[in-house]
């Protein structure tokens, strides 16, 4: 569905001066730098696809996506997206795919969410028939009816977000680039988008690049990550295997009446002692023989097992520079 092969995008930048004086004199004769915000990045991403695109603040996210929404030109490089090329902006391909940024609203500022609805509906060609269907499908599943006739600047930025997503299915894209769609929301909102975008992409099999900085988004919605980092693709593969590899232990989580008063050093790494409560990190291949030890010798009230935080990991692979898989 998504074919991309030795994607470049450098930006010529200008270069500002500090010093007043030098600052005059380059008016004149403007200084430049080039910024590699892309450097040779391919990938492939099949139909019903959902793919995590993982990286630090300026690793080069937004610059991919965008080229592969046709917003911005390769420097060099092939992009096909469902069997076009972004960059023509061919009608057709602007009818299978949509973009939605969470800093950024497609929706008409000073007017209801359903005006803009309505705009999309001409400019998309929508036939009223498929219109209302979809109109109400999404209505219900992001729970949009009190907010389609408010003015959209009087939305939350949650209820924003719910109509973005409904502009940008409306016309029922293939393909779908989510550029941080859960940014700045409560956990409660970010918890119902991640659920829609999970099963709208079951309903229709709709091929997803979701960008994120909340790894919720990303453990709840993709098998399969890409970690870009100062624009190279440092690991492409399944989630799980990223954790196993850079985190192979798991945390323990042990709850008890009163923390028995042992050396809780010799069964793994102690990450946090609290009132009634011992975090420990134990390898992998322990941790079945750990929990049934301390089950056996000691009065738990609760144990649990989890993998480590995904922010652990995603910290290590760029710390550990990996390479794509
Ligand atoms: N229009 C532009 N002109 C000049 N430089 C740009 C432009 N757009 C992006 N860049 C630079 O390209 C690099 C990659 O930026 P990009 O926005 O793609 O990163 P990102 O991974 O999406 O980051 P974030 O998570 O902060 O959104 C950065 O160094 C950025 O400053």
């Amino acid at each position: 569905m998504i074919a991309v092969k030795h994607l470049h995008k450098s930006f010529r930048v200008h270069v500002r001066q500090a010093r007043w004086i030098d600052a005059v004199r380059h008016l004149w004769r403007r200084q430049y730098r080039t910024v590699e915000a892309v450097k040779d990045i391919s990938f492939t991403i099949e139909t019903g696809e959902i793919v995590g695109f993982l990286g630090p603040n300026g690793a080069g996210k937004t610059t991919t996506m965008k080229m592969l929404a046709g917003l911005l030109y390769p420097t060099s490089g092939e992009i096909t997206v469902g069997g076009f090329v972004p960059f023509e902006q061919k009608p057709e391909f602007k009818k299978m795919m949509s973009l939605v940024m969470g800093q950024k609203s497609q929706l008409i500022w000073d007017i209801p969410p359903m005006e803009t609805f309505l705009v999309n509906k001409a400019i998309y060609d929508i036939d009223d028939r498929t219109f209302r269907r979809t109109l109400e499908e999404l209505v219900e599943l992001l729970e949009l009816q009190p907010l389609l006739t408010k003015p959209t600047r009087s939305l939350s930025l949650g209820q924003r977000m719910r109509c973005e997503l409904a502009a940008a299915l409306l016309h029922r894209p293939a393909i779908l680039f989510l550029d941080e769609p859960t940014i700045g929301l409560d956990v409660h909102t970010q918890e119902k988008v991640r659920r829609f975008i999970a099963e709208y992409n079951r309903e229709y099999q709709t091929t997803i690049l979701l960008t994120s900085h909340y790894m919720g988004d990303v453990t709840a919605l993709c098998d399969r990550v890409m970690i870009i980092n100062h624009g190279m693709l440092i690991y492409d593969g399944e989630l799980s295997v990223l954790t196993e590899t850079l985190a192979p232990y798991k945390r323990l989580e042990i709850h008890f009446p009163i923390v028995p008063s042992v050396p809780w050093d010799d069964y793994g790494e102690v990450v946090a002692m609290e009132d009634g409560k011992v975090t420990l990190r134990v390898p992998r291949d322990k941790v079945a023989e750990v929990s049934a030890h301390v089950l056996q010798h000691f009065h738990v009230h609760d144990l649990t097992i989890q993998d480590p935080p995904m922010e652990e990991v995603i910290t290590r692979a760029f710390q550990e520079g990996l390479h794509g898989s």
